[in-house]
């Protein structure tokens, strides 16, 4: 466990396991969630990986600075992370949020990033007044009020209301109103179709059949900017597939590393 101190000052929680000279892996999870999302299905990944995974600022156990935030300091807060841990090379998987995350770092360090996953994701995801109502709503509600809603765009029909979306639904309510309205008016604030339209990295999109955030014609849209892009469609899950069904997004990713021979790249710092 590692506290990264981004450019402006901003504690970042970020875990490293596993070798310090192995191939890296790096998550970003997605608004109101924290790096636990991954939890699932990190036991299921091949073995002889460096994993590092870290909680966006306002989330989990990281700063809650004061929003509202631009996706330029979530890029470098994995930016920071990235150089307390030397990574180079690495495979960065973002899911939502976190593969806007990803994007703007493959624009910014190119270096650091040798692939990628764009899990249920977009170069822009929804517009300004969506994410303003968003705001407004857990500013009046708290997440509590705003967590029934969210629940139906995270999960698909199978998962919804099962007894094992309760720890999820309490992930998403202990997450700070700062935090998250800081992270919604990144994401308001941000269209990568530019940037991400002339990234040339080995790319797989991952989208849920009954994403009601990301729905798979937007994830397709994206990956489909960068040349020679892989596609995967999950069905009967929504936005948060790793928690969902982690042995079909673990397999998806496992078949991704192979495919990029990712385990033989090593840690190039
Ligand atoms: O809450 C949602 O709608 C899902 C979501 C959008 C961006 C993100 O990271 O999660």
């Amino acid at each position: 466990m590692t506290d990264v101190i981004s450019r402006d000052g901003t504690r970042i929680h970020a875990q490293s396991e596993g070798p310090d000279d192995s191939p890296v892996i790096i998550f970003a999870n997605s608004l109101g969630s924290t790096l636990a999302v991954w939890d699932a299905i990190l036991p299921l990944l091949p073995e002889g990986l460096r994993i590092i995974r870290f909680d966006l600022r306002g989330h989990g156990r990281s700063d809650v600075p004061e929003g509202p935030y631009t996706m330029g300091q979530l890029v470098s807060d994995a930016e920071a992370v990235c150089e307390v841990f030397g990574v180079r090379d690495a495979l960065f998987i973002g899911l939502s949020v976190g593969g806007m995350i990803a994007q703007g770092l493959a624009v910014k360090r190119p270096e650091m990033i040798r692939a990628f996953v764009l899990s249920n994701t977009a170069a822009k995801i929804g517009n300004q007044g969506m994410w303003t109502d968003r705001i407004a709503m857990i500013r009046e509600q708290g997440m509590a009020g705003a967590s029934d809603a969210v629940m139906q765009r995270w999960f698909g029909r199978d998962f919804y209301g099962t007894p094992a979306m309760a720890p999820l639904k309490a992930m998403f309510e202990a997450t700070s109103p700062e935090g998250y309205c800081g992270v919604c008016a990144a994401i308001a604030g941000t269209d990568f179709y530019t940037p991400t339209s002339g990234l040339r990295i080995p790319t797989l999109g991952i989208a849920g059949s009954e994403d009601g955030s990301t729905p798979p014609d937007l994830v397709r849209e994206t990956v489909d900017l960068i040349p020679g892009s892989q596609f995967a469609l999950i069905r009967r899950v929504g936005h948060i597939p790793c928690v969902e069904k982690p042995d079909e997004y673990a397999a998806l990713l496992s078949r991704f590393i192979a495919d990029t021979g990712h385990l033989n790249a090593g840690q190039t710092s």
